[in-house]
């Protein structure tokens, strides 16, 4: 890609203009004139954002961007964004708090899995973040409403490890009903336990699927292929795949399934969704599974349950405390129920590993990378978690005076006129706007556009009682 769109600063002589990735210009920054800094061929993959004449948007040098990596993110990811010149700080484990704190305030992107808290008292001191990419499908580890109205954007994957969860459930229902796991671990120590009381095909079974999305829906193919009968529940009525049938409430699956499967997000709502009460109305000696997260499940209830007999066997991938990385020990400091879990006969005890394999965690690798580098080069939030989608087509190389006007504010009457009002001396070429809840992301593309100009143009965006967040891309 050519070289003269981005050399407009040297050109115009503007050598106090600082190309700032944060939402300021600081202006006794001085602009870097490295030539490297200039332009970066977008990667083929990015065809959708950048076509053969399309302009690389970028209203400061790329190797400023600062991106920390957290818990051990794929290296397709990493790779992705140090192609882009950002400077890359890759961890594999997650920072506690007051650590994570310290290393967050400079940093321009971040990238976590399921483990790194990103709460409103951790946001607050990331003074120069803009953008979260959750390298998996859960963001309840992540305040998105905080983030939204600060205007910091988060991407996740929403599918890329969905299979590897419904495969690793398949792998232990059939463990559970044949207790093999046990088994394993009696011969490992000597111990030969020819049994077959308690064990049972799965051919003919029912497995009742709570929360029919991305993993329960592939779960249910998978399981019928097997012979098994699938129910499921879930709050949206869905067409089940197949001949799985939607059954209307959770007391109904509990009451039909000799499996019970557990696939809904973290929320107020299904926080402890199977207690006590829940275990009662369940078949007896049937079998309990989650991989969705730790807190869905009162595993003390579920202890219980096992120790009575109740319940025959147990899987459970997530805990409401997990270690941080590898290495650390899962005891009752960090839950206090561990060490009777432990104990149980036939429960399958995981690390969070469903979407850990190599297919699923090099796609969300590259998905949420590509998401990140569009969002910090292009201002585009599609598939946003906490946006509003929002992108136009790029600029391109015969549209040199262009810029492109990001504007987060909150979602109140009357802003649009205001702003428009301050692009109004240039002409829009194009301009999208929407709205999520309280927040609205406007994006425009303005032209004939002196760069001494611009820091006016943001200083008066910058300026209105309703802004957020304003970038101007050039
Ligand atoms: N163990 C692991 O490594 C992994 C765990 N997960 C967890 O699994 C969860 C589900 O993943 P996906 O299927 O991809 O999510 P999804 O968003 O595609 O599906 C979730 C389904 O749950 C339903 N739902 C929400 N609240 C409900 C409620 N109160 N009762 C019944 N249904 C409800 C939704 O309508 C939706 O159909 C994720 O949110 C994540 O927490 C996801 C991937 C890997
Ligand atoms: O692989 C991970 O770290 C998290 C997987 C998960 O729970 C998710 O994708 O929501």
């Amino acid at each position: 890609m050519p070289t003269a769109a981005r050399d407009i600063p040297e050109r115009n002589g503007i050598d106090t203009l600082n190309r700032s990735v944060s939402n300021s210009f600081d202006l006794s920054a001085s602009l870097s004139t490295s030539p490297s800094a200039t332009f970066h061929s977008p990667p083929t993959s990015f065809s959708k954002q950048a076509s053969a004449s399309a302009k690389q948007l970028k209203p400061f040098q790329t190797a400023d961007v600062k991106v920390l990596l957290l818990e051990n993110v794929n290296q397709t990811g990493q790779s992705i964004l140090k192609k882009q010149g950002y400077q890359v700080e890759a961890m594999k484990s997650s920072l506690a708090e007051h650590e994570l704190i310290e290393k967050i305030k400079d940093v321009h992107v971040i990238g976590i899995r399921s483990k790194t808290q990103l709460t409103a008292n951790v946001l607050k001191h990331a003074k120069n973040l803009i953008v979260i990419g959750c390298f998996c499908i859960g963001t309840n580890q992540v305040d998105l409403k905080y983030a939204a109205e600060t205007g910091i954007c988060v991407f996740n994957s929403p599918f890329s490890n969905s299979r590897s969860v419904a495969e690793l459930m398949i792998g232990e229902i059939i463990a559970l009903a044949r207790q093999f796991t046990d088994r394993s671990l009696e011969l490992h120590k000597g111990v030969w336990n020819k049994v077959s009381t308690g064990c049972w095909e799965v051919r003919g079974k029912t497995l009742g699927i709570v929360g029919y999305g991305h993993v329960g829906s592939q779960l249910s193919v998978l399981a019928e292929s097997m012979g098994m009968h699938v129910i499921y529940y879930d709050v949206v009525n869905l067409m089940g795949m197949g001949t799985s049938r939607q059954v209307a409430s959770l007391d109904d699956l509990l009451q039909g399934a000799d499996f019970v499967t557990l696939h809904v997000p973290e929320t107020d709502e299904t926080k402890n969704m199977i207690s006590t009460a829940q275990i009662e109305k369940m078949r007896n000696g049937a079998y309990l599974i989650n991989a969705s997260r730790g807190t869905i499940v009162d595993i003390p209830a579920l202890i219980k349950a096992m120790q009575s007999g109740k319940i025959a066997g147990a899987a459970l991938d997530v805990y409401p405390n997990e270690p941080g990385g590898n290495g650390e020990n899962f005891h009752n400091q960090l839950n206090d129920f561990t060490e009777d879990l432990r104990n149980l006969k036939n429960i399958i005890l995981t690390p969070h590993i469903g979407g850990s394999t190599e297919e699923a965690q090099s796609a969300i690798g590259v998905e949420v990378a590509e998401a990140l580098v569009n969002y910090v080069n292009f201002g585009t939030t599609t598939q946003a978690v906490n946006m509003p989608e929002v992108t136009l087509r790029s600029l391109t190389l015969e549209e040199p005076n262009h810029v492109r006007v990001i504007y987060i504010h909150k979602n109140v009457p009357g802003v649009l006129r205001r702003v428009n009002e301050i692009l109004g001396d240039h002409n829009v070429d194009k301009q999208m706007t929407d709205s999520r809840g309280d927040v609205a992301y406007l994006m425009a593309d303005i032209s004939s556009v002196n760069v001494s100009e611009i820091k006016d143009l943001y200083q008066s965006l910058e300026d209105l009682g309703s802004r957020i967040r304003t970038r101007v891309l050039y």
